[in-house]
């Protein structure tokens, strides 16, 4: 049996308009593998950012399953989704960094929030992560002093610094040039393989679909192809 890091059937999501409910997802089967990478693409408001916080455990499941790891977040409490949350790295569309932290505190405070480990060896595996991200030299900046290519790069050593088995992206590329895009999503593609961690991203960049294995269509709230 093949065990799915994602594990999703007959999701549907709604909005509540005042007197009518606004269904925005309907029948959504979906399953990731450990160390796939799936993308998502679909015209704007089809309900992929709403998918992908659902299975980030971000919004609350209202209507069929939805499994990560084997647990049903259908029903889970809030303890249990900040329980899964710690399994997930995140990137948005922009990079969220906090401004007056450097990219070494930004990164190893994902660490500290998440678990108990010592602030040195927190602060170790931050720069080790950036130095990963070829950002060694940079270390000590804040995101200020940085291009939109670094910060997104920090970002990405922010989401896989904890080794989570799903990284969920947001548009990654979607605030860059064509070649500081295509080098983050290089970038995601190794360190995930390395870490065997998943990857579900959002995109509508054309010129990085090809690091998919697998491209999901989502169309009014539907998955109508799947590549
Ligand atoms: N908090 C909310 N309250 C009410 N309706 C919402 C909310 N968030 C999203 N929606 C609606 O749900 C639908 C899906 O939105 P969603 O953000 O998931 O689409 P999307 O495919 O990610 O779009 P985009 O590509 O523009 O980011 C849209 O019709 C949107 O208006």
């Amino acid at each position: 049996m093949v065990n799915f890091i994602v594990d999703i059937k007959n999701l549907s999501h709604y909005f509540d308009k005042k007197i009518l409910k606004n269904q925005v997802l309907f029948d959504i089967n979906l399953n990731i593998q450990h160390g796939e990478i799936v993308t998502m693409t679909g015209p704007s408001g089809s309900g992929k950012t709403t998918l992908l916080t659902l299975i980030g455990g971000l919004r609350s499941v209202q209507k069929g399953s939805l499994k990560f790891l084997n647990q049903e977040l259908s029903g889970a409490s809030n303890d249990q989704l900040v329980q899964v949350r710690r399994h997930i790295g995140y990137i948005f569309q922009s990079h969220n960094l906090l401004n007056f932290l450097t990219a070494r505190q930004n990164v190893q405070m994902s660490l500290e929030l998440d678990n108990n480990i010592p602030k040195w060896e927190a602060c170790k595996k931050a720069e080790a992560m950036l130095h990963a991200v070829k950002l060694g030299n940079r270390i000590n900046c804040y995101p200020s002093e940085l291009s939109g290519g670094q910060k997104q790069r920090v970002a990405i050593a922010r989401a896989l610094v904890s080794h989570p088995k799903l990284v969920l992206a947001d548009e990654p590329t979607a605030a860059l040039d064509s070649k500081s895009g295509r080098d983050i999503v290089n970038l995601m593609q190794l360190l995930a393989k390395e870490q065997n961690c998943a990857i579900l991203m959002v995109t509508h960049d054309h010129r990085i679909l090809d690091i998919s294995e697998r491209i999901i269509h989502i169309d009014d709230g539907r998955i109508v192809k799947q590549l």
